[in-house]
């Protein structure tokens, strides 16, 4: 097939997926740019108003992400979770706090470790944050040694696939670049006075990234069986790079008198975004922190990696109505140490 054929295919169904879908489309192109004309500028911020709004999902277009580094990032996760021995997968295994390494976070969970909701999970997945160190610390680092506080830790690498961590970090970086357009257009979309504020309290982004793998919900599944139960993410914006099963995530829409759950299918060459709960906080509750879950009843394993872009670790974010301010590095404590 050549080149010219596959653009236009992918096109089509980009535009296809896109246009029987629900969820509005935000074209972010203008704020990679840097001859955008104002104009640009302020249609992109006005549609990003619009979906934070309601449904507080959209797909993301022109971001910058070439496909070969998202199919490598899929293909990558994909090829751990399947192929890695579980010996290997067994030296990845996020600790808990005290226990040689674990930081209570980073690392290797097993299908049903992570929890929401008081439910298990049925996924297995590698989880990363910002790094606070690059390796274990030497000898001579009195008092910096492992137990390390919770999570302090280092980020658990795999040695097969090879050329995983390699490709991530690149992953990590193009998403912090586009994490920090998207917080300009949101900063221009929540209004005046408020230009700035994501940016700045996004400097240093304490993000979170998951590879996620998720087998077909067996029939037997145990406690109703969910891939991934119902909760709103926690910090700024969601940026998800998902393969192209459909029907498994879904996001709940309020309609007059009540609600239904949509699927939230992948559009090739799109991101999905969602935001979450500190935008909801900074908007004064006028953006939505749109609740979803993963139900994934297909034949074929799943393979989604979400890069949750967040508030600095030492950000102050208002409060709640009747709430005080949180600083967010408390906040993601807690709901780590609460399992979420
Ligand atoms: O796998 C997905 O599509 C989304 C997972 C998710 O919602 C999460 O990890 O917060
Ligand atoms: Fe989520």
């Amino acid at each position: 097939m050549s080149s010219t054929t596959t653009t236009t295919t992918a096109t089509a169904t980009t535009r296809d997926a896109i246009q029987t879908s629900p969820f509005p489309t935000i074209d972010i192109s203008p704020f990679l740019r840097y001859d955008a004309s104002k104009a640009d500028l302020n249609r992109t911020a006005q549609s990003l108003s619009t979906a934070c709004t309601s449904p507080g999902f959209f797909y993301l277009t022109n971001h910058n992400l070439s496909a070969a580094l998202s199919n490598r990032v899929l293909s990558l996760a994909r090829d751990f979770f399947l192929h890695t021995p579980v010996t290997e997968k067994e030296k990845l295994k996020r600790r808990d706090v005290g226990i040689g390494n674990g930081d209570g976070a980073r690392g290797y969970q097993v299908i049903g470790d992570n929890v929401t909701q008081g439910k298990r999970d049925w996924h297995e997945a590698l989880d990363y944050y910002r790094p606070v160190r690059d390796a274990e610390p030497t000898e001579d680092e009195v008092g910096k040694q492992p137990p390390y506080d919770l999570l302090q830790g280092i980020n658990q690498w795999p040695s097969t696939p090879s050329g995983f961590r390699e490709v991530y970090e690149e992953f990590i970086s193009k998403m912090l670049e586009l994490g920090t357009a998207v917080m300009r257009a949101m900063g221009m979309a929540l209004g005046e006075g408020m230009e700035d504020v994501f940016v700045s309290n996004t400097r240093k982004s304490w993000w979170v990234m998951r590879a996620i793998g998720y087998p077909p919900l067996p029939d037997d599944a145990p406690e109703g069986g969910v891939s991934c139960g119902v909760h709103s993410d926690y910090g700024c914006v969601t940026l998800l790079l998902a393969d192209e099963t459909k029907g498994a995530l879904q996001a709940w829409v309020e309609e007059e008198g009540g609600g239904r759950w949509v699927d939230v299918n992948p559009a090739e060459g799109a991101l999905v975004v969602n935001i979450g709960d500190m935008m909801a906080r900074w908007s004064e509750g006028k953006w939505k922190a749109t609740k979803h879950r993963v139900v994934h009843r297909g034949s074929g394993y799943r393979v989604s990696v979400p890069f949750f872009f967040e508030p600095d670790w030492d950000a102050r974010v208002p409060g709640r109505e009747g709430e005080g301010e949180v600083v967010y590095g408390e906040y993601l404590s807690d709901k780590v140490r609460g399992n979420f």
